[in-house]
């Protein structure tokens, strides 16, 4: 994935203010630069009575057990049909590291900026620290700073841009991005079996895992109602498991139109089906919208782990699943076509469909 990403050459502004350092300065008006505001929200509001819906959670130990499986496959299915997200508990993700990632990854956005710095994202860069999606010097940004990290395949990593601070940040963060590649092929494996097709031609696109990270830190935000942590957007990828690092919420799905606001359970994966897969699955699960908003008082930290396919590939409907309904289309052609069009939620995705 990493040579890919040099491949792919996104042509990005470089966005050289840090949110946090921004924040930091508003800090006694709390008046947030004309930049960031964005009117859009006000038209596009959030689920008043959210009480009708409740985000699906799955059970990996219900999963795995003889006893339940069948049940919580239907259960997992019918989330990746319907919503397109679910929870997943009882995941296995060793509990020791996943505290140690949150307390890594924590401390790195702690650091003052010339040491995160020393990791920025390079001109027409991918990985490190800085941001995303800036096309133009007049477009509305988001209220986020991110690091990026190829993480699989584990030899092409540019270690040039994993952090050396806290020391244990490499580690750690190696450790934990193996343990949700196994959760990613396991979900992948009972995927197939919900869907009824052959293991090898799912798991075959997404052949040695390629993983990236995106470690988001949404700085607290006085005027919250006026911006945007993440503009809506679908994930281009197969699968991403989220982690909230810690206990703030503040991510949207688009359900009937409307935002609904997920509510992470403690120590809960949130896992979301992203743009490959509703392709390869011919439509049958569903990628949907998503955003992030902002804490008026509290910074909001979360950890997205991507899970891709392996270049270079094709990408189209299983043939299993009946009367192709979106175009195949080269792995490389659809990453490039997707970076271009991040900022238009699912127009892309429906380009594709025949
Ligand atoms: O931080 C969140 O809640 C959402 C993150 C996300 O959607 C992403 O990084 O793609
Ligand atoms: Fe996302």
């Amino acid at each position: 994935m990493a040579e890919a990403f040099d491949e792919i050459k996104v042509a990005f502004v470089c966005l050289e203010e840090s949110v946090q350092a921004v924040a930091a300065t508003i800090h006694d008006s709390g008046e947030v630069p004309e930049r960031y505001i964005r009117p859009e929200i006000d038209a596009d509001p959030v689920i008043a009575d959210a009480g009708s819906y409740t985000l699906p959670t799955i059970d990996m130990s219900r999963l795995i057990n003889p006893e339940f499986s069948q049940e919580e496959l239907a259960k997992l299915g019918s989330a990746c049909e319907h919503w397109g997200f679910f929870q997943l508990v009882n995941h296995g993700v060793d509990q020791v590291l996943s505290q140690q990632i949150k307390a890594d990854v924590s401390e790195f956005f702690s650091l003052p900026l010339e040491e995160k710095s020393a990791v920025a994202i390079p001109p027409n860069g991918m990985q490190g620290f800085g941001h995303h999606f800036v096309f133009s010097k007049e477009q509305k940004l988001d209220w986020v700073d991110l690091l990026f990290l190829a993480t699989r395949p584990v030899e092409e990593r540019s270690l040039d841009f994993w952090p050396k601070k806290p020391s244990t940040f490499r580690d750690t963060l190696d450790k934990y991005t193996t343990e949700l590649a196994n959760v990613t092929e396991q979900l992948f494996r009972l995927m197939a079996e919900d869907l009824g097709v052959d293991h090898e031609a799912l798991l075959g696109t997404f052949k040695g895992l390629p993983q990236s990270v995106r470690i988001n830190y949404y700085p607290p935000c006085r005027q919250a109602d006026k911006v945007l942590g993440l503009s809506p957007h679908t994930d281009g990828i197969g699968m991403t498991l989220l982690l909230h690092v810690n206990d703030v919420q503040g991510l949207q799905i688009r359900k009937d139109g409307e935002w609904f606001s997920v509510q992470a359970l403690p120590g809960a994966l949130v896992v979301n089906i992203g743009d490959v897969l509703e392709i390869l699955t011919n439509g049958k699960y569903k990628s949907i919208e998503h955003r992030a908003v902002v804490n008026p008082e509290k910074e909001r930290i979360t950890i997205a782990a991507f899970h891709s396919v392996h270049l270079p590939c094709t990408i189209g409907p299983l043939q299993e699943l009946g009367d192709p309904r979106y175009k195949e289309i080269d792995g490389f052609e659809f990453t490039k076509g997707y970076f271009a069009a991040k900022l238009e939620g699912r127009r892309y995705l429906e380009s594709l469909k025949l």
